[in-house]
């Protein structure tokens, strides 16, 4: 991949309910930060997902996030979408970004099932001037940007993890182990919060 080079910062962000964080996650963040030469990835924790069923509450899902990416220097965690009210939009994740970053490039990073229904977003037509979007594979899923504005979207293959949090949870909730398949504090954490004890 040849980066363009504007002298502008280039920053990643990357949407999710993260409950729990895994290292599907860590590895398409890390991957599409080499790729496009990221300078930093800004982890987003949802709100309230409104595409989801019922999901962890924010703060425990948050600091997950904040203990599976403190380890790396140019991985960040924010909060705009936990501590704005109401549903989590995408299109209020990049303007919250872009006002904390008015001189940086966005990038958007997504797993090839989000972006297969990012036309059901919010405003999904207004996406495109905020970030360029970056779809990485994901086992089970097609990679594939059918009807999506070229110039903006990149698709990137990366290496496979079939690791999802509904399978962590599920794990948890009979008593199996998550141990590497998300970061060891995160496992600590899931244990000493009890959480996904009973998965609905
Ligand atoms: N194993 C993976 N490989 C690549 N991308 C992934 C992987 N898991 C999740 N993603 C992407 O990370 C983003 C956030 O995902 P999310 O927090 O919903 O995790 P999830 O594992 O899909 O959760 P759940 O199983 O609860 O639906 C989405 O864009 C998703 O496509
Ligand atoms: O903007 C929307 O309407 C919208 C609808 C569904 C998902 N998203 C975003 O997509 C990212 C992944 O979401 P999820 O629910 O798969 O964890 C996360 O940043 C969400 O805010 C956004």
């Amino acid at each position: 991949m040849v980066v363009p080079q504007t002298g502008r910062r280039r920053v990643g962000v990357m949407g999710g309910t993260f409950d729990p964080i895994h290292h599907g996650h860590l590895v398409a963040a890390s991957e599409v930060a080499q790729s496009f030469g990221l300078d930093e990835v800004v982890f987003v924790p949802t709100g309230q997902p409104w595409q989801k069923g019922v999901v962890t509450p924010p703060e425990h899902r948050y600091l997950m996030t904040v203990i599976a990416t403190a380890s790396n220097p140019r991985f960040t965690v924010s909060r705009v979408d936990i501590d704005r009210p109401g549903p989590t939009y995408t299109i209020d994740t990049l303007r919250d970004l872009k006002e904390q970053h008015p001189d940086d490039d966005l990038y958007f990073i997504s797993g090839a099932d989000a972006i297969a229904q990012i036309l059901t977003w919010r405003d999904a037509d207004q996406l495109w001037k905020l970030a360029h979007f970056v779809a990485v594979s994901r086992p089970g899923h097609e990679l594939s940007v059918t009807g999506l504005p070229k110039g903006d979207v990149s698709l990137l293959e990366v290496p496979a993890l079939a690791i999802s949090s509904t399978d962590c949870r599920s794990r948890v909730s009979r008593g199996f182990p998550v141990w590497y398949l998300v970061p060891d504090g995160v496992v600590q954490y899931i244990s000493k919060h009890h959480l996904y004890r009973s998965v609905a």
